[in-house]
């Protein structure tokens, strides 16, 4: 039940609450509502059929059923309050109630059905407040199809009674047993998965305290007493036919399943009175429509109770209940208007609580009273009686009771000239007949037309102007903010005869001229405006003359609508803004509002004629929804520009400033992805060139590597070349050497007349005279000398320095050079360990025999001739002499081997000193110095060593 009728046309309901209503919270909580109200139909058939002795105590039966349900679920109210929200608690209530619900036809006891009663009503209020704030829905909305479940299984009994016989003596024990079941299933829904959420069991205050506090409130307000009352009449009335279905249909001879229809109809009539009142608003001032209603109510109660037939009874029950659900909806209505807002939910909580309350009392106080009454037939002739029994009659007195408070009610509402009321059934059919208005067709203007419509003082200037200056501002429209009437000179005189209070006109004038105003606003003001672009901004427009000539005025709506549509030459706003707000408070906001002087002639009309306007404009928002915004103008005015806005936002186009705007930003966005690009591609760049470098140094690293390597083996080459040479030097020097012994040895018998030319490598000329170097010893092969170069300057053959005997060493195989018993060496002279004669002079040559110096100790290099090398080159301990049996000039340069020390001793350097002899050019020259020298030790870095390193 809604506190007011705002928003008919506006949005619907939150979309939170409407997931929420259909999550499997609420599936369960309807399972759960729904086994309850079966249960409550099989409960009071239960008991009617156990006290089925008499009438009197069949009605009583079901009475104390009720009421004692009622009074439990009263009664529990507050302990179900402070309870609700405990985990497991609705499982548990369910499972409680379905133990009841089997516990019934186990006992068969109509007591314990009316103490079963008491407590089922408890543990249903613990249901109720779990759903009653989250799913309200959920509460009623299972009620009608309960009732049609009671009727089939009240079917469904009867043919399976002609099987067995405990089905038809114990009619409800089926429905009780799947109650049983229904409800077990709930507390498994909601022991499983949901829970009651929080805040759920707060639905409002508990009834009893809720009606103490309110009573003096209502009372104290006539309209909303007024109201109240006529509600609960409307409510009892539904009530009534509910708690009397029992006795009623037996009296039909409908049964059980007479039953469960008339129970159906009722609380779905209820449901949809409630649904449908709001569009019946838009014909009717609504408190002549509540108060039609109510006596419709009572009229349909009375129709039940004078016609005596079922399928009447069911159908005049959904009309009942439908005026009754009317009732409530527009009353609802009002009463939120009726009162102040400080105490509005104050008022709501006391009508909650009211209705419970008269509902236990009609429900008690309907069936003991049919009981009271009895059963009666009436005998008019012999052929023709009316049997008429209590409940019946009850339904009548009610009956003319609603009748009563409805003229009532009416009779307020009324001006007694009837008018109001052809007005109101002719708007209705009107509302009806017209055909929904069509979509305005595509802009034809490239502007924007927003109208805002609604009473005086809703707050549309207000808006409009925030609407303006947010559309200006912040959108970056060219905005026209305009008003009828009097948006122009010839507009501004209309309206000092329109509003003035002097001025006396009839409402045909009066449209005329407010179709006349609009007429010229629209040509000199709106269509230019649209037609350059703007967004046009009106505080009212068509419907305040549809609203106010037509409703308020009571001409023809349709008519003042023509008017107004061929003034203007059919310009239709994209939107138009409804503030729809009571009158009440608007008036209360005009008085308040210091910048007025007082009312204007249409202002300071009665209340009803702006209920009217009011009731028209939103009828006008129904027939063409997308058209229109309706918004609750008692909002804060920042709330009610928010909401405006949004909607605003929907049909504007883009402004000439926002384009601007968007463009800018466009290609500023353009900008920063081509700078992002080319960043991107300078990066991707950066590497590629990086890796291209890397893979050129690898390449370079690899080449110079690669040449560093070819180098060093042409340098191994070239060494071992050198060493070749001068192995072959040192050979021919030791050639020459013995051959000068040999020569020195002849001249000690005769002088030597031709200087010995010493061999050299490169190809004799061949002019050259070959030499043949005769055997010195008689074994020895002749030896031929190769010829010198004749270029090559003759050098004298220096004299041998005497050679030392070698001290005695390592055994030696016979026969090897420079050892002992070697014929050509042993009278050399042997390392002497002097320094040397300067190799440019004649060394005296140390006679045969000699006595050698003193050997010194030092190994030291000794270099007595020109050949000794650099003193950074010292020479190494001679470690193995050549042997006689080499075949491979073999360079003698092998490392000497720390591990025979006594070698190195034994085998000193062995530096010859050589006479001056004449050498092949290029041979092992020291271009530095000029000294030439065959170093005879072995040395580390002797080719051998190399090579041998080499090879692996
Ligand atoms: N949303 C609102 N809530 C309360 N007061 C409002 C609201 N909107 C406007 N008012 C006040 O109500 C009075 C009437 O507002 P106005 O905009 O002139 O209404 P209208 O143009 O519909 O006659 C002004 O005093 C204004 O300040
Ligand atoms: C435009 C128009 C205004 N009216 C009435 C409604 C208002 O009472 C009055 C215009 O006054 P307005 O300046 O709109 O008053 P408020 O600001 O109080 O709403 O003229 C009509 O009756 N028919 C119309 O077509």
């Amino acid at each position: 039940m809604t506190a007011s009728g705002h928003h008919e046309t506006g949005p619907g309901p939150d979309p939170e609450t409407a997931a929420a209503s259909r999550g499997p919270f609420s599936r369960a909580l309807a399972v759960s509502s729904f086994g309850g109200w079966l249960g409550l139909l099989a409960v009071t058939a239960t008991a009617a059929t156990l006290a089925d002795v008499s009438y009197a105590r069949a009605n009583l039966a079901v009475a104390g059923v009720l009421a004692l349900w009622l009074a439990g679920w009263l009664l529990a109210e507050p302990a179900a309050a402070a309870l609700a929200g405990r985990k497991g608690l609705l499982a548990g209530a369910d499972v409680l109630r379905a133990v009841l619900f089997v516990s019934i036809p186990v006992l068969g006891s109509l007591s314990w059905v009316l103490i079963a009663a008491v407590l089922l009503g408890a543990l249903s209020q613990v249901a109720r407040r779990a759903a009653a704030t989250t799913h309200p829905a959920v509460v009623f909305g299972p009620a009608p199809f309960a009732g049609l479940a009671f009727s089939v299984l009240a079917l469904a009994n009867g043919l399976l009674a002609g099987l067995a016989g405990r089905f038809a003596d114990h009619p409800l024990d089926l429905t009780l047993t799947l109650t049983a079941l229904v409800l077990l299933v709930s507390a498994g829904l909601n022991a499983r998965g949901p829970l009651i959420p929080a805040g759920a069991g707060a639905a409002g205050e508990p009834a009893l305290p809720a009606f103490a506090a309110g009573r003096p409130l209502v009372s104290s307000v006539p309209a909303a007493k007024g109201l109240v009352t006529g509600m609960l009449a409307a409510f009892a009335a539904a009530g009534l036919v509910a708690g009397l279905a029992q006795t009623y249909v037996r009296d039909l001879g409908a049964g059980q399943p007479g039953f469960g229809m008339l129970f159906a109809a009722v609380v779905a009539g209820l449901a949809l009175g409630l649904r449908v009142a709001p569009g019946l608003l838009g014909g009717f001032a609504r408190a002549r429509l509540f108060a039609l209603a109510l006596i419709a109510t009572g009229l349909f109660l009375a129709a039940i109770a004078l016609i005596p037939n079922m399928v009447m009874a069911v159908l005049l029950t959904v009309g009942l209940s439908i005026c009754g659900g009317v009732v409530w909806g527009t009353g609802g209505a009002l009463l939120g208007l009726a009162v102040d807002d400080t105490v509005r939910g104050r008022a709501f909580s006391y009508l909650g609580a009211a209705a419970q309350i008269a509902l236990v009392a009609v429900l008690a106080i309907g069936p003991a009273l049919a009981a009271g009454i009895g059963r009666h037939t009436f005998n008019f002739t012999d052929s023709h009686s009316l049997t008429y029994n209590g409940a019946a009659f009850v339904f009548l007195i009610a009956a003319v009771l609603a009748v009563a408070i409805g003229v009532a009610t009416y009779r307020r509402t009324d001006d007694g000239t009837g008018s109001g009321l052809r007005h109101d059934l002719q708007a209705l059919l009107a509302a009806r007949r017209a055909q929904p208005v069509t979509p305005p067709a595509p802009a034809e203007y490239p502007g924007v037309f927003v109208a805002l419509e609604g009473g005086d003082g809703s707050g549309k200037s207000t808006q409009a102007r925030l609407l303006a200056d947010w559309l200006r501002t912040d959108q970056g429209h060219d905005v026209v903010l305009t008003r009828e009437p009097g948006a122009t000179p010839l507009g501004v005189r209309l309206r000092e005869v329109l509003l003035g209070n002097a001025s006396e006109l009839g409402s045909r004038a009066e449209a005329l001229l407010f179709a006349a105003d609009r007429s010229h606003h629209v040509e000199a003001v709106v269509r230019p405006a649209l037609e350059r672009g703007a967004v046009v901004v009106t505080d009212r427009y068509i419907d305040s003359s549809v609203a106010y000539q037509g409703a308020g005025r009571e001409l023809d709506g349709d008519e003042v609508q023509r008017l107004s549509a061929w003034a203007t030459g059919d310009l239709v706003p994209a939107l138009t803004v409804l503030l729809d707000v009571d009158p009440v408070i608007s008036k209360a906001r005009r008085a308040r509002d210091a910048s007025r002087t007082g009312e204007d002639r249409l202002e300071s009309l009665a209340d009803e004629f702006h209920d009217r306007v009011r009731a028209e404009f939103l009828a006008l928002a129904r027939r063409a929804p997308h058209r229109y915004l309706v918004v609750d103008a008692g909002m804060g005015p920042d709330e009610l520009q928010h909401l405006i806005r949004e909607r605003v936002r929907q049909v504007l186009p883009v402004s000439a400033r926002r384009r601007a705007e968007l463009n800018e930003r466009l290609a500023d966005e353009e900008q920063a992805r081509e700078r992002r690009a080319a960043a991107e591609a300078e990066v991707l760049r950066m590497d590629a060139d990086l890796r291209r470098r890397r893979v050129l140094e690898a390449r370079e690293r690899e080449e110079s590597r690669r040449r560093a390597r070819d180098e060093a083996e042409r340098q191994l080459q070239h060494e071992a070349e050198r060493e070749l040479r001068s192995e072959e030097s040192r050979r021919n020097r030791e050639e020459v050497d013995r051959r000068a012994s040999e020569a020195a040895a002849a001249a000690a018998l005769g002088p030597v007349t031709e200087p010995v030319r010493m061999p050299g490598r490169y190809p004799a000329r061949p002019d050259a005279p070959t030499q043949v170097v005769p055997p010195v010893r008689p074994d020895e092969p002749t030896q031929i000398v190769p010829p010198v170069r004749p270029d090559e300057p003759t050098r004298s053959v220096q004299p041998v320095q005497p050679v030392q005997p070698s001290p005695p060493a390592a055994p030696h195989q016979p026969g090897q050079p420079g050892q002992p018993g070697y014929p050509a060496q042993s009278g050399q002279p042997g390392p002497s360990g002097q320094p040397g004669p300067s190799s440019t002079g004649p060394q005296p040559t140390q006679p045969p025999g000699a006595q050698p110096p003193a050997r010194p100790q030092s190994a030291g290099p000794q270099h007595p001739d020109a050949w000794a090398p650099p003193p950074t080159r010292p020479t190494r301990p001679q470690a193995r002499e050549p042997y006689a049996g080499d075949t491979n000039p073999v360079p003698q340069d092998r490392p000497a081997r720390p591990a025979r020390p006594e070698r190195e001793s034994a085998a000193p350097p062995r530096t010859i000193s050589l006479p001056e002899i004449e050498l092949p050019e290029g041979d092992d020259d020291d271009e530095q110095t000029g000294d030439r020298t065959i170093n005879l030790t072995d040395d580390e870095n002797g080719p051998m060593r190399r090579r041998g390193r080499r090879q692996a």
